[in-house]
């Protein structure tokens, strides 16, 4: 389904990511991990062309998608969240998610509607669609994050710490959330987290970078007691 092949970005003098290698198969969940500043959202913006790497390529089921523009690969079918989601706060929940179906997912404005309205059922925001998204807490505001991606009708989904700065209920009720999107919906998903239960719980296999380089690639077992893995963690506040 993907395939990003020895690509290198850099910013400057800095390498934010050397020749990394890495592919993702159909229905597959992937968990990418790394300490802080390993590239990991660096990657992230290069598969969806926020950035043209400086080498490499990516291909997104056999096409070359390197350096095409953002809202081009998502009507191809890669979807994402961002790190720090950014609504539309004064329009509803609902016109949010609509507007997502409408620009990233090509469909029309009555399809929009069915559309916005299934994934706000599905993350549970039912109650809130009618509301500014202004008005949400922290949870909400991710959910809402989750239901604008599927929206674009994505095949691919992206999502860069959709559960950073829950509470551990609340990280594995969403982690759950996201592994019925590949069981029930087939939707193949790379995960960017650094809390490591909601990873280590929901991955098929997990890929580590370290200063933006593949460290390890394995499936959560092996990662979780791979000693480079756990030697790049060191004096970082997580548990594997
Ligand atoms: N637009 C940019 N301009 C300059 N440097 C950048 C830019 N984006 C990222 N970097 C640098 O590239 C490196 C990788 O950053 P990136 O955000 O990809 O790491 P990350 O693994 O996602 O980190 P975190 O877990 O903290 O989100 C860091 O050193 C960062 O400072």
């Amino acid at each position: 389904m993907l395939e990003v092949r020895d690509v290198t970005k850099r910013f400057g003098g800095l390498v934010a990511l050397n020749n990394v290698s890495l592919s993702v198969s159909k229905g597959e969940l992937l968990g990418l991990i790394g300490p802080n500043g390993s590239g990991k959202t660096t990657l992230f913006n290069v598969i969806t062309g926020f950035y043209k790497p400086d080498g490499g390529r990516v291909l997104f089921k056999g096409v070359d998608i390197t350096g095409m523009r953002p809202h081009k690969i998502t009507r191809l079918g890669i979807g994402r969240t961002f790190q720090i989601p950014k609504p539309f706060g004064r329009m509803t929940v609902l016109e949010n998610v609509m507007t997502a179906a409408f620009y990233g997912g090509n469909a029309s404005g009555s399809e929009a509607r069915e559309i916005a309205e299934r994934w706000i059922e599905y993350v549970k925001l039912r109650e809130k669609a009618h509301q500014e998204a202004r008005t949400l807490n922290v949870v909400e505001r991710k959910l809402m994050e989750l239901a604008r991606a599927l929206s674009t009708n994505p095949e691919l989904l992206l999502l860069d710490e959709l559960v950073a700065g829950l509470n551990p209920s609340e990280t594995m009720e969403v982690a759950n959330l996201v592994r019925r999107l590949v069981d029930e919906f087939g939707i193949t998903v790379i995960m960017v987290e650094h809390v490591m239960r909601a990873v280590m719980t929901i991955s098929d296999r997990v890929f580590v970078l370290h200063r933006g380089m593949k460290l390890a690639e394995g499936t959560p077992e092996e990662i979780s007691r791979d000693p480079k893995v756990i030697e790049a963690y060191l004096g970082e506040q997580v548990r594997l």
